[in-house]
């Protein structure tokens, strides 16, 4: 099948090189010039496990194109993909004007009937804007579908290869088979396609980001009321996730979730809700939770150091939003860091991929080659992302470079045993603290 895809960020990027190696021609438009450069000398602009030896062999053989021009990117497609920013606009709600731009745009350049398919995320009701945009200049036929996209950054490629489910919401029996045809090859497994109105697609990828903030917001709370009781929350993670009707996943307790898209989808959806007439409480509460949550380790900080960060030297280890990825939207590190950098800290920081990004943002921070290199004299050391390479590091080494020995862990990185032989004083979240019981007011 001949397949455009407009947009070529995490989401356009993995969607067009995957299904160029299920044997599709794509070609995939970017109005970044720079990126499209980038992409047509064979280099990835995001770090993304894995995708890589896909993106190159569809180059390689010819399937996976690139290019600036929307009039060349779409000729002949028969399905159009729509993978582009919906970020917050003004009042919360997400801002359609990159989706109907492209939707106006796209209108008199089609040639012959193609499906067009809405794989941004986006409010219920866009799918009839954007064929209404289309439909105001075209000479064809064509389908708008809704297609959610379920991938998570970091595995981004296993989730878009074998996902739990596709979602697909179109009234036309024409684009329903022509999307179970592209399908066919990642559910054969057995996952299913589910079928559905372009509303219901449209409502479900907002229930599946919101149920998920929901979750571990639900188990951030539970976290900060353990740290009262004197409870671990690990061991409730462990003991309500071997309920099936609860499940394992997603269960984490931390610093808060960041991303490019729980922080604006759970906002978007109040905003929709909001639009619609209807108070979705637990919304607001998730949101309003997990702005605290991502501020939570400071007030600690700021109480070890007798309320005064000036000069203090804070190492910090992970800056994106969660690991296996460089990005850093909303990633709690970032208020973090300029939260201590103004209160007078002075922050060495380190990240396996998300430096480069986190540089273009924050300049007064002293990015080190290595995790240890960032703990040169440290005064203590805040951790905010999950790497594996973080999770058993040589407490020995760490000892002998840092100033003093004091963690503050906004993962959960480590056994409480394992550290405290160590000698560390270790702050994590939900969890017993050396000096718990004094901290427990300041919440
Ligand atoms: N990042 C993720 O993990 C996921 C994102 N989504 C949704 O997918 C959508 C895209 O997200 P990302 O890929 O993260 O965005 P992104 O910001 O990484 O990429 C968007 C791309 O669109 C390009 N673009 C902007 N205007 C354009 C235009 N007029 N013509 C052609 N290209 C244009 C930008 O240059 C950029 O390369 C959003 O709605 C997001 O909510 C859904 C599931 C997962
Ligand atoms: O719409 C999207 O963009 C995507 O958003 C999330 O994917 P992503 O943001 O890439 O990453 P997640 O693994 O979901 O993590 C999001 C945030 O939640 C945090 N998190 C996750 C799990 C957990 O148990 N605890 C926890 O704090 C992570 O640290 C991270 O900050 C969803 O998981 C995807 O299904 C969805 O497609």
């Amino acid at each position: 099948m001949k397949i455009a895809v407009v947009g070529t960020g995490y989401v356009g990027l993995v969607t067009g090189t995957c299904f160029a190696e299920t044997g599709n021609q794509v070609i995939c438009v970017d109005i970044d010039a720079a990126k499209v450069a980038r992409l047509k000398q064979g280099e990835l602009p995001i770090y993304e496990p894995g995708l890589d030896v896909l993106f190159h062999r569809n180059i390689e053989e010819d399937r996976l194109k690139f290019t600036t021009s929307l009039v060349e990117g779409i000729k002949d497609a028969e399905v159009i993909f729509l993978a582009l920013p919906t970020p917050p606009g003004e009042n919360g709600s997400a801002d359609l004007k990159y989706i109907l731009g492209v939707a106006k745009d796209l209108g008199p350049l089609l040639e012959n009937y193609a499906v067009i398919v809405d794989k941004s995320t986006v409010p219920v009701g866009t799918a009839e804007k954007v064929r209404a945009a289309i439909a105001a200049n075209a000479k064809v036929d064509f389908d708008v579908v809704s297609n959610p996209e379920f991938l998570r950054e970091g595995v981004a490629v296993e989730d878009f290869m074998k996902p739990d489910r596709v979602v697909i919401g179109t009234s036309s029996e024409t684009a329903k088979k022509v999307m179970e045809k592209l399908y066919a090859p990642l559910v054969r497994q057995g996952n299913p396609v589910i079928f559905m109105d372009e509303r219901s697609a449209e409502m479900t990828k907002y229930a599946a980001n919101s149920f998920l903030a929901l979750k571990i917001t639900f188990m951030n709370e539970i976290a900060n009321l353990c740290e009262k009781v004197g409870a671990d929350v690990d061991d409730i993670r462990r003991g309500i996730g071997t309920d099936s009707r609860i499940g394992k996943r997603f269960l984490f307790a931390g610093i808060g979730y960041g991303g490019s898209c729980f922080p604006k989808d759970v906002q978007a959806l109040a905003k929709t809700s909001q639009e619609y007439d209807y108070d979705f409480r637990m919304l607001n509460s998730v949101m309003a939770v997990n702005d605290d949550q991502k501020k939570k380790l400071l007030p600690i900080v700021r109480k070890h150091f007798d309320g005064n960060l000036k000069g203090k030297k804070i190492a910090v280890w992970g800056l994106a939003f969660k690991p296996h990825t460089d990005d850093i939207r909303e990633a709690p590190a970032l208020e973090n860091i300029v939260a201590l950098l103004e209160e007078g800290a002075t922050v060495l920081a380190y990240d396996p991929e998300a430096m480069e990004n986190t540089k273009r943002l924050i300049s007064n921070v002293t990015y080190t080659h290595s995790a240890y290199d960032a703990l040169d004299k440290a005064d203590a050391l805040m951790i905010f992302t999950e790497w594996p390479q973080f999770r058993t590091p040589d407490f020995a080494k760490m000892a002998e470079l840092m100033n003093d020995k004091v963690i503050f862990d906004g993962r959960n990185l480590y056994e409480l045993k394992q550290i405290r032989e160590h000698g560390f004083l270790y702050y994590s979240i939900g969890r017993e603290t050396q000096n718990l019981r004094e901290l427990i007011n300041i919440y």
